[in-house]
């Protein structure tokens, strides 16, 4: 028996796969590699390059491997180009997934677990954000994932095929033992931004607004370490092969932290006092968004470990040293 993970050469899909060897499974790796990176993935995982839609490549990793769950991180992940292209979002996000999910329904897979997305809330619900409320995506990119959902809460009534769906709230940090880490370069995430301004690798951080309702102007996100959502999917894997049902759920803690916040924190951490630039709003962003974590909590049993900004904050510095070391020697 193996799992199969989709887009285990990115960001979150390659501490997936260490959190999945670490608890003894056997990993199967499919990526395309067209954002992430080979040397991401350790060498126990078994890894092909090629696309989530070819059939017969999934198939014969299905077979070869038995595998008998697919965590599916596989995507194109940037919301802005998502605007600008929307039918490549469409593509590679729904058509694509559609794909994989029929291979992996002919192929007999049992359990399927989804990277959703808090983009697909209504913009202005009411705060925390718990999974009864309003879906209505702002962006090509977060309804690329909602059609996916629906997708999978359609076919396992039709399939034996059961499913988590999860929904990420702001991913960041990097795994404590240093072993892999967001490297995509030319990130648009904020504390990825942030720790490149800390590390020397940017002149300076832009604030995208100030004037927002929020206790200190600036936009507050939850943040939510990329360690602690990989749990949450391991659990969900061990919910689904014990019979526990499907689940949608938020990842996220529950609070947030602004923007000032996170760059105090990496000011602090490091004492490097980067420029900061206050800068208009960016089309489309909210003030606030913060998760009702209480499903996953409950349901999955999942206790967090690294719910303090400054850990995440800790953990990114230190990969982005890991990353300056491996630049410098390649
Ligand atoms: N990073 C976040 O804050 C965040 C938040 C919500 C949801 N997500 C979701 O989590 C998942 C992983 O995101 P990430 O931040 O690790 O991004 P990433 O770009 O680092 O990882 C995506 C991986 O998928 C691979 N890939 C893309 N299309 C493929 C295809 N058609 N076939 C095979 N491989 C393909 C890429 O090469 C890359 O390795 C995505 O589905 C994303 O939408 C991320
Ligand atoms: O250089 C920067 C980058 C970001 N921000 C602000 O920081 C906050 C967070 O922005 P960012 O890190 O870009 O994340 P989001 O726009 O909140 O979107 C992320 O979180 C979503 C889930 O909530 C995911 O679906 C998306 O993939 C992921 O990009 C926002 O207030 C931004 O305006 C800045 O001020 N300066």
């Amino acid at each position: 028996m193996a799992v199969l993970v989709t887009g285990g050469a990115g960001y979150i899909g390659s501490h997936m796969v260490w959190e999945l060897l670490d608890a003894g499974e056997d990993v199967a790796v499919l990526d395309n590699l067209s954002t992430g990176f080979e040397w991401a993935l350790p060498a126990e995982a078994a890894f092909y390059k090629g696309d989530v839609a070819d059939r017969r490549l999934v198939r014969r990793i299905i077979k070869q491997h038995q595998v008998d769950a697919i965590i599916h991180f596989a995507g194109s992940v940037v919301v802005p180009d998502s605007i600008a292209n929307p039918l490549g979002y469409y593509e590679n996000n729904t058509c694509k997934s559609r794909a994989l999910i029929a291979h992996a329904i002919e192929c007999g897979v049992k359990h399927f677990i989804f990277s959703s997305t808090a983009a697909i809330y209504a913009a202005g619900g009411a705060e925390p954000l718990d999974e009864e409320a309003l879906v209505a995506p702002q962006t090509p990119y977060g309804m690329s994932k909602l059609m996916v959902e629906l997708m999978l809460r359609d076919v396992a009534i039709a399939h034996p095929l059961n499913y988590a769906v999860l929904r990420y709230f702001n991913v960041a940090g990097a795994d404590p033992k240093g072993r892999t880490g967001q490297s995509t370069a030319g990130a648009t995430h904020l504390i990825k931004v942030v720790c490149e301004a800390a590390a020397g690798k940017r002149g300076h951080v832009d604030v995208y607004g100030s004037d927002y309702d929020t206790p200190d102007g600036t936009g507050i996100r939850d943040f939510i370490h990329v360690s602690d959502l990989t749990l949450a999917h391991r659990l969900a894997l061990h919910r689904l092969r014990s019979g526990g049902g499907n689940l949608v759920a938020n990842c996220g803690y529950g609070h947030g932290y602004s923007v000032r916040e996170v760059i105090a924190s990496a000011k602090k951490l490091t004492g490097s006092d980067f420029r900061v630039n206050f800068a208009p709003r960016r089309p489309g962003d909210l003030g606030s968004v913060i998760a009702n974590a209480g499903r996953a909590r409950k349901e999955l049993a999942w206790t967090p470990k690294f719910d303090a900004l400054d850990d995440i904050i800790e953990t990114s510095l230190a990969w982005e040293e890991n990353l300056t070391r491996k630049n410098s020697a390649a």
